[in-house]
């Protein structure tokens, strides 16, 4: 029997061949620009079929590229140039001739591969959803003197955002000969409302020592037609945008604008969050830094409190909805005796509420440590103190200050109790643990996510994350990393390694446990076991 062509070796020969109207690049790109279904005419029986986005619930996106496999697979492909503009001429990679990577048997990854969401499976399991593997393509769009590349960063800091910066200047410069990059100045709105800043690898050389980063940032400010029209304007074809959820769906809707108006514009988005909390990849840059960093305060609290009689020392770590870095930090530390996250509701007073268990905690160990994290326990501050509903300009919520009224309530309780005395220190170190510069492990991930990055927009992608997905570089399209929001999931076994290191009690009646586990997705939408996605609206 005539074996068929799989989607990919037919991409494959398509990128390579600048011949468009060849019969594989032919039915390729009617297969990339049919949304509703692949024709499946003989001898192509095992062509891929096109899922239907209503199949996956995946309504008013028509833009996906899904396409389906033997086995139940299915792959998530992101957009790409010749998606929108066929006929543009691609040319060999220059890496080809970089000396550097003379060496590499197969630097170029292969066209077929992609990478699972999910990798823990049964006999009998689909194959499942998967994504583009990031890295170099034999053939990319741009020639490199004709690149005109920026870089933005948006949001709140984090430990790493100059590395990622530094990378993405030396990378374009070093591997693809690119001279002309611009630091866009103060987040989205320095697009138009700030001068650029002309980025060389001579400018970046220091900047992954230092925190913060050398762009600025800012949250608001996004004004899609005015963004586009400036990025049109300068002529800018490579648009590289480093921030989290919020940025991620800003960075979306400047794809589909850019799309509107057919320019070749690659826009890609380095996902950053200190929070953790970007669906889909494993890990977000930084986070390992702001965890170590955490260290330093919970080994201050517990200095402190051991040195006491009855010492308590409270630290408040960030974690607006959810409680990765306090999870993390505690589990790390091993001194922490209780830990208060956004995902696990918990009660003060009466049999099983903090109160009890502190006086427990002290009676036995003479101090105690609680590392609280900014998201936890809003509702119970909001009954006590009538709050106002604040956003700020990017339309987050404004928590109010859990680890002030945390510390207030429990010094409230023992002056009232009048049992026994209690030393009270509060540590605020939210804004130290993301304003260091990335430790020595986020400076590599830095360094490869700013690589992916320029590999994908050089190959011809378009309108995706650049992630890790169960260890493995991928390529995600937008809509994958912003529609849900990566929660830590309290009846999973992270949660329960964490309750038995500190030995706090769950705070759950039995009905709430029934009621968490109900609301938690099935397991077979898991990245892992510590991760929920929750929708991700603010
Ligand atoms: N739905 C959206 N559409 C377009 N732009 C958005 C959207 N949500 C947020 N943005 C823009 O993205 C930028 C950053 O958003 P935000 O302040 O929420 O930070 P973030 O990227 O989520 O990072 P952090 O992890 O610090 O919260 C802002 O300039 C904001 O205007
Ligand atoms: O004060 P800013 O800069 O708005 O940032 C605070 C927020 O940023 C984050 O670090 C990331 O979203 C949150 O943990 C925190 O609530
Ligand atoms: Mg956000």
């Amino acid at each position: 029997m005539e074996s068929s062509p799989s989607f990919a070796s037919l991409a494959h020969e398509a990128l390579v061949d600048s011949d468009f109207d060849s019969p594989n690049s032919r039915r390729l790109f009617d297969f990339q620009n049919s949304l509703t279904c692949i024709k499946v005419t003989p001898p192509f029986r095992d062509y891929p079929k096109l899922r239907s986005p209503s199949r996956m619930g995946l309504e008013g996106k028509p833009n996906l590229k899904i396409v389906e496999g033997e086995g139940g697979y299915i792959l998530e492909d992101v957009p790409h140039f010749t998606d929108y503009l066929p006929d543009l001429p691609n040319f060999p990679n220059p890496l080809q001739d970089n000396p550097s990577y003379s060496a590499v048997r197969q630097y170029f990854v292969n066209v077929d591969d992609t990478v699972p969401q999910k990798i823990v499976v049964q006999k009998n399991s689909p194959r499942g959803l998967h994504f583009r593997r990031a890295g170099p393509r034999q053939r990319v769009y741009f020639e490199s003197d004709d690149v005109l590349a920026c870089i933005v960063t948006c949001g709140g800091l984090c430990p790493g955002l100059n590395t990622v910066i530094r990378e993405l200047v030396c990378g374009l410069s070093h591997m693809y000969g690119v001279s002309r990059i611009l630091g866009i100045e103060g987040g989205y709105r320095g697009f138009y409302a700030r001068n650029t800043i002309p980025l060389t690898p001579k400018f970046v050389n220091d900047i992954h020592k230092r925190g913060g980063t050398i762009l600025g940032t800012s949250r608001g400010g996004h004004d899609t037609i005015k963004i586009v029209d400036n990025i049109e304007d300068r002529g800018v074809n490579q648009v590289y945008i480093i921030g989290g959820d919020g940025t991620q769906k800003g960075a979306s809707v400047i794809f589909e604008e850019i799309r509107r108006r057919g320019l070749q514009v690659a826009v890609v988005g380095i996902p950053k969050t200190i929070d953790n909390d970007i669906a889909v990849i494993d890990k977000s840059f930084g986070f390992d830094s702001a965890v170590e960093e955490a260290q330093r305060a919970i080994n201050a609290a517990h200095v402190e409190s051991e040195s006491v009689e009855n010492g308590i020392g409270l630290v408040k770590l960030m974690g607006r909805y959810s409680g990765f870095i306090a999870m993390y930090a505690t589990l790390a530390s091993r001194d922490v005796d209780c830990c208060l996250i956004p995902e696990s509701p918990f009660y003060l007073e009466g049999k099983g509420g903090l109160f009890e268990y502190i006086e427990k905690r002290l009676k036995e160990n003479g101090h105690m440590v609680i590392v609280v994290a900014e998201g936890a326990g809003q509702d119970l501050i909001a009954e006590s103190l009538r709050s106002m509903h604040n956003e700020d300009p990017s339309g987050n919520k404004l928590l109010l200050d859990v680890g002030l009224w945390l510390s207030q309530k429990i010094k409230d309780h023992f002056a009232r109790i009048q049992k026994m005395v209690m030393n009270l220190k509060y540590i605020d170190p939210t804004y130290m643990i993301r304003a260091i510069p990335s430790n020595a492990s986020d400076n590599v991930y830095c360094t490869l996510l700013a690589h992916s990055a320029i590999h994908g927009a050089m190959a011809g992608y378009t309108g995706f994350t650049v992630g890790l997905v169960n260890g493995r570089h991928t390529y995600i399209p937008f809509h994958r990393v912003t529609e849900k929001r990566n929660r830590v999931v309290i009846t999973d076994r992270m949660w329960a390694r964490l309750l038995s290191s500190t030995n706090q009690p769950s705070f759950l009646s039995a009905k709430d446990i029934e009621e968490a586990k109900k609301a938690e997705p099935q397991p077979t939408q898991l990245l892992d076991e510590q991760k929920s996605l929750e929708d991700g609206c603010h």
